[in-house]
C-alpha cells in the first residue's frame, strides 16, 4: 500500500499505458474528498515520470484541474481529484468494473452493426458533452473506452465509459514532445494530427469513425507495417466499404473519415445519426425507419465553427485556461508546427535519438539527452518498470503547488526511450511521435500487429489482465451528473460487482446480428441490455444490444441489406464509382476450335455409356436372358422353316 498524496493509497496495478500507470487505490479513512467517501475504491492514473518532470505539463495539469473535475457525463469516467506531489502527477478517477473495449473486441469479436452503432452513439454523446465543455479528447480508441456493467430492471447492461480525457493534451507538452511531434495512437490519428495541423473537435469525430469501423469489422480501416505507413494511409488512402456494412452505417463512417475536418459531422449529429441507423438497418425495421436510415446523410451536420481559425497565442492555452475557460476557443487545441527543415531530422523519426533541439526556453526543463546511435525498438530492450510512487514519496496534501514548485529536472532516459519501452509491452498505445508528411513513406519501426492476449499487461500488483477487480460502489457515490436534458440521462441503476467467471449465454443473431426491435423507438433506442438465452430469444437476433462481455459474440455472415432499392435517397456527396468487374480469365492457349466443347461432352457421354453397358453385361444376368432370346428366335425360325 503506497500513499499518493495525503488522501489516497495505491493497492495494485491495473494496467500501464504510454502516458502512465493505472492503479487500483482507495481513499484513506481519514481523508475527506468531495464526492468520495473514506475507504472508497478509486482508480489512480500516475502519469509517467517524463510528464511529471515537465513544468509545462505540471502547469497545464493545474490549470485544467477545474475543467477535468467538472467534466461529468454518464459515459465519461469521472475524474475526482488531481494530485501533484513532488515529481508525481496523478489523476484520481472512479474505478470502473469491466474490461476496456479493446480487450472486449479481441476476446469476443466484432459487434453487429446495430450494437456497434448504439455503443458508438453513447461515445458520441460523451464527446458531444466534452466538446461543449471545450475539451477535445484527442486519443479516442477502444482501449480508452471502459465497459461497465449496469443493473437495470434485473438485467445487466453494458455501459461504455470514455476515459483518459485530457491526458493526450497534457502529454502534448512542448517540453515533452518538443517540435514536430504529435500525441496519439497511429491507427486512430486524424490526418490533420499526423500533419501537425491544428486539431479541433473533428479529430475526435475522425477517431469515432475509425472506432465505428473497427467495432463492426474487427479491424481499423487503415493499416500498415509500421506507424508511419499507418499515418500515410490516413493521409492518402480512402476507406473502402466493407462488404458486410449496411449502407446507412457506411454513410456515417465515411463522413467521419473525411480528410477535411470541416466536412466531418459534429459529435451531436453523429450520436443522433447512429441511433437512426441502428433503428433502420434491422430485419424487422419499419419502412419509415429504413427510409430514415437511408437518409442519414442529412443528419450528419458539420460544425460551421470548424472553419480554420487563427491559432491561439499559446498552443496549449487555446482550449483551456483554468477556471476562466473560454468556450469560444474550444476547438483550437494546438498551434501549427512548422515543418522540419533538412533531411537529417527525418532520419531521427521514430527512433530514440533526440529530436530537434527544443526551444531555448525549454532546454532547461528537459532531460539532457546525449546524442547516440539510433536504437530502433526491438525485443532486446527490456520493458521499463511500471513502478509508480514508492515509499520514498512522502504523503502530503494533494493541493497542487504553484508553478514555482515545479520539480527539478531529473537525469534520465529520453522520453522516447521510455515511450518505446512501454509501447513494446502492448499494442496500439498512444504514441508521442514526430512525423512530417514528407517522412511518412520511410518506415523505420518494425510492425507491431495486434496480438490477442497481450493486452493489457498484468500490473505490478499481480492483477490478472482478464479479470479486473470488482467495482465497489460506496454509499453516496455519484455515478454521473444529474440529467440536464434527455440526451444525457444518468445510468439507471447501481454498478454491479464484477463476476469474471460468469459467462453470459450467447444470443442468436439474425441479419446484422440484431433482434427484432420490440418497442424500441427508432431514433432513441434504449440502453444496452444483457443478452437473453438463445432459447428465449427470437430467431431474428438479440435486440441490437451488445452482449455482456463474458460471452464471446461472433457475428455470422449477414445477409445483404434488405434495402437494396432505397425508396428515397438524400443527395450525397460524390461517392465512389462501383468497381468494374474483372474480365474473365481465359486460357493462355489462344487457338479456339468451334464445337470442341460439345465434342468433348459427347465423347464423355459415349465413354460413360460404354462403361455402363459393359458393367451391365458382365455383372447382371443379361447374357443368360440374351441366350434364351436367341434360342427362342432359332426355335421360331426353325418352326417357320419346317412349315413352309
Ligand atoms: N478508471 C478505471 N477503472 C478501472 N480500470 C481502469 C481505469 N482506467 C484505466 N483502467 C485500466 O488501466 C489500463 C491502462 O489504462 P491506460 O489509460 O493507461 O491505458 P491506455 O489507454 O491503453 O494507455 P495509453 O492511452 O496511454 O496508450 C486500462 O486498460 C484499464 O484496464
Amino acid at each position: 500500500m503506497r500513499p499518493v498524496g495525503s488522501k489516497y493509497v495505491l493497492e495494485e496495478g491495473l494496467g500501464r499505458g504510454a502516458t502512465g500507470t493505472v492503479w487500483r487505490g482507495r481513499v484513506r479513512e481519514d481523508a475527506a474528498v468531495p464526492g468520495l467517501v473514506p475507504g472508497q475504491a478509486v482508480a489512480v492514473k500516475v502519469l509517467r515520470e517524463e510528464l511529471a518532470a515537465d513544468p509545462d505539463v505540471v502547469m497545464r495539469f493545474l490549470r485544467e484541474r477545474s475543467v477535468l473535475l467538472r467534466l461529468t457525463h454518464p459515459n465519461i469516467v469521472r475524474t475526482r481529484d488531481l494530485v501533484v506531489e513532488g515529481e508525481l502527477l496523478a489523476l484520481v478517477m472512479d474505478l470502473v468494473d469491466g474490461p476496456d473495449l479493446y480487450r472486449y473486441l479481441r476476446e469476443s469479436g466484432p459487434l453487429s452493426p446495430i450494437a456497434g452503432s448504439l455503443l458508438m452513439a453513447q461515445i458520441a454523446d460523451a464527446l458531444a458533452a466534452s466538446h461543449a465543455d471545450g475539451v477535445v479528447h484527442r486519443d479516442l480508441k477502444p482501449a480508452n473506452v471502459l465497459l461497465a456493467t449496469l443493473a437495470v430492471d434485473g438485467d445487466e447492461r453494458m455501459h461504455p465509459m470514455l476515459t483518459d480525457f485530457g491526458i493526450a493534451r497534457l502529454a502534448d507538452s512542448p517540453g515533452i514532445t518538443r517540435t514536430h511531434e504529435f500525441v496519439g495512437t497511429p491507427a486512430y490519428v486524424a490526418p490533420e494530427s499526423a500533419e501537425g495541423r491544428p486539431q479541433t473537435a473533428a479529430v475526435d469525430v475522425y477517431g469515432a469513425g475509425i472506432m465505428l469501423y473497427e467495432l463492426v469489422t474487427g479491424r481499423p480501416p487503415f493499416q500498415g507495417d509500421n506507424p508511419l505507413a499507418v499515418l500515410q494511409a490516413h493521409l492518402a488512402q480512402e476507406p473502402q466499404r466493407p462488404r458486410t456494412m449496411p449502407e446507412p452505417l457506411w454513410t456515417v463512417v465515411e463522413r467521419c473519415l473525411r480528410k477535411d475536418p470541416a466536412q466531418r459531422p459534429t459529435a451531436v449529429s453523429l450520436a443522433e445519426a447512429l441511433r437512426v441507423v441502428a433503428a433502420g438497418v434491422g430485419v424487422h425495421s419499419a419502412p419509415a425507419a429504413v427510409d430514415a436510415a437511408l437518409a442519414v446523410g442529412e443528419l450528419l451536420v458539420p460544425d460551421p465553427a470548424l472553419a480554420p481559425a487563427a491559432p491561439a497565442a499559446s498552443p496549449h492555452d487555446a482550449t483551456l485556461a483554468g477556471v476562466g475557460y473560454d468556450p469560444a476557443a474550444a476547438t483550437q487545441v494546438m498551434a501549427h508546427r512548422p515543418p522540419v527543415p533538412g533531411a537529417e531530422d527525418r532520419t531521427q523519426l521514430m527512433s530514440p535519438q533526440p529530436p530537434a533541439a527544443p526551444p531555448a526556453d525549454r532546454t532547461r526543463v528537459m532531460p539532457s539527452v546525449p546524442p547516440g546511435p539510433s536504437v530502433p525498438p526491438g525485443p532486446s530492450v527490456p520493458p521499463g518498470p511500471s513502478v509508480p510512487p514508492g515509499p520514498s514519496v512522502p504523503p502530503g496534501p494533494s493541493v497542487p503547488p504553484g508553478p514555482e514548485q515545479a520539480p527539478a529536472q531529473p537525469e534520465g532516459p529520453h522520453p522516447w526511450q521510455t515511450q518505446l519501452r512501454a509501447a513494446r509491452d502492448r499494442n496500439a498505445q498512444t504514441r508521442i511521435g514526430h512525423f512530417e508528411p514528407e517522412d511518412l513513406g520511410e518506415p523505420q519501426v518494425a510492425p507491431r500487429p495486434y496480438q490477442a492476449g497481450q493486452y493489457p499487461p498484468p500490473g505490478p500488483g499481480g492483477r490478472p489482465p482478464v479479470a479486473p477487480p470488482p467495482y465497489q460502489a460506496q454509499p453516496g457515490q455519484q455515478p454521473g451528473r444529474p440529467p440536464q436534458d434527455g440526451r444525457y440521462a444518468p445510468p439507471q441503476g447501481p454498478y454491479r460487482p464484477h463476476q469474471p467467471q460468469q459467462q453470459h449465454p450467447q444470443p442468436p443473431q439474425g441479419r446484422y446480428g440484431q433482434q427484432e426491435r420490440g418497442g424500441r423507438p427508432p431514433v432513441a433506442p434504449p440502453p444496452y441490455q444483457a443478452q437473453q438465452p438463445p432459447q428465449a430469444a427470437p430467431s431474428g437476433g438479440y435486440g441490437g444490444q451488445p452482449p455482456g462481455y463474458g460471452a464471446p459474440q461472433r457475428r455470422p455472415e449477414p445477409a445483404p441489406p434488405r434495402h437494396q432499392e432505397p425508396p428515397r435517397r438524400e443527395p450525397e456527396p460524390a461517392r465512389e464509382a462501383p468497381r468494374e468487374r474483372e474480365p474473365r480469365r481465359r486460357s493462355p492457349n489462344r487457338m479456339r476450335i468451334p464445337g470442341l466443347g460439345c465434342l468433348k461432352g459427347c465423347l464423355l457421354v459415349l465413354v460413360v455409356l460404354a462403361v455402363g453397358c459393359l458393367a451391365l453385361w458382365n455383372f447382371t444376368p443379361l447374357p443368360h436372358y440374351w441366350d434364351n432370346v436367341v434360342g427362342w428366335y432359332h426355335t421360331a425360325s426353325d418352326w417357320v422353316t419346317s412349315h413352309t
